[in-house]
């Protein structure tokens, strides 16, 4: 099985580096194109798989076909591929906003199997997360051979369309607010006097121990965070502050702002 991606970019590669480093698929299985030589080549190189920059040569081999550039070439793009995919190629769509009916009047081909996912960078280290949605022509084992893939770089769930811009504010941009989460904390811990490497590494290390505990504990982040309060502590002092200055507003209005954008690409 052939697995085509056209664009070989950030998120392109954080999910063919989560694939490989799984074992799911093997460089020789993987092909890929991208707009200019010096990224096909790059990413030659790092992976060891076969790039070019001839999307139509990536489209008539793959099995199963990510679509992996900016939402705003998916016109051009399309419209140089959608004579050479397989009529059983899996076609994937990972564009913020593109819909499944945007898809199906692009290709313009109605017995295509059209599939819409929502991935984010940490397939990279494989704890990705993934949204899907599958058109009306891929089948219910077509859509768990999918989920199997996308499951092999981090977790991959099955949501309503209607969701697919809710599910690009919660995680498929949310990493980056992570980072700004994480770099501003280890900011203050350099203010403070530690060194920048060890800054990052405490800062992250409490992000990444935090997300565990809500998932493996299965209690509500309000209880856990009340755990850390001691009364009279230095904790509840922090969360005096951050209530002071708006943090859940801020991230709700952020999501808000993220969610309207993926919905009017
Ligand atoms: N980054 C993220 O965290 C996430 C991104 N996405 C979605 O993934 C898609 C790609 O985003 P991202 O990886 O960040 O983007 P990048 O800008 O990192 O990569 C885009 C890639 O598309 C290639 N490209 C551009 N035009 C063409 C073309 N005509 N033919 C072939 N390849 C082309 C570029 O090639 P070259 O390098 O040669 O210019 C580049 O490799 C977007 O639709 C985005 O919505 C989804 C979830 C998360
Ligand atoms: O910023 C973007 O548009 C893409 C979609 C989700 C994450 N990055």
């Amino acid at each position: 099985m052939k697995i085509g991606f056209i664009g070989l970019g950030n998120m392109a590669t954080a999910m063919i580096g989560g694939m490989l480093q799984k074992g799911m698929a093997k460089s020789e299985d993987i092909i890929g194109s991208s707009k200019t030589e010096t990224t096909a080549e790059k990413v030659k190189t790092k992976f060891n798989i076969n790039t070019t920059t001839d999307n139509t040569a990536v489209a008539e081999q793959a099995d199963i076909l990510f679509l992996a550039v900016k939402p705003i070439f998916f016109p051009e793009v399309i419209a140089g591929i959608k004579d050479a995919v397989k009529a059983d190629t899996l076609i994937i769509s990972i564009a913020a906003g593109r819909k499944l009916q945007y898809l199906k009047d692009a290709f313009g081909r109605p017995e295509l199997k059209l599939i819409r996912c929502m991935p984010n960078t940490p397939a990279l280290v494989l704890e990705g997360c993934t949204g899907v949605c599958a058109g009306e022509n891929v089948t219910e084992e077509e859509t768990e051979q999918v989920l199997s893939l996308l499951r092999s770089f981090g977790i991959a769930s099955v949501v309503p369309e209607r969701l697919m811009d809710v599910v690009v504010g919660v995680s498929g941009s949310s990493p980056a607010y992570v980072f700004m989460f994480i770099e501003a904390m280890a900011d203050e811990a350099v203010a403070a006097g530690m060194p920048r490497k060890q800054a990052y590494e405490f800062a992250a290390q409490s992000v990444l121990g935090s997300a565990k505990m809500v998932l493996e504990t299965g209690k509500h982040p309000g209880e856990l965070k009340d755990m850390v309060c001691s009364p009279g502590g230095t904790t509840i002092q922090a969360v005096k502050v951050l209530e002071e200055k708006g943090m859940r507003a801020a991230v709700m209005d952020a999501m808000d702002a993220c969610i309207e954008k993926s919905k009017c690409m």
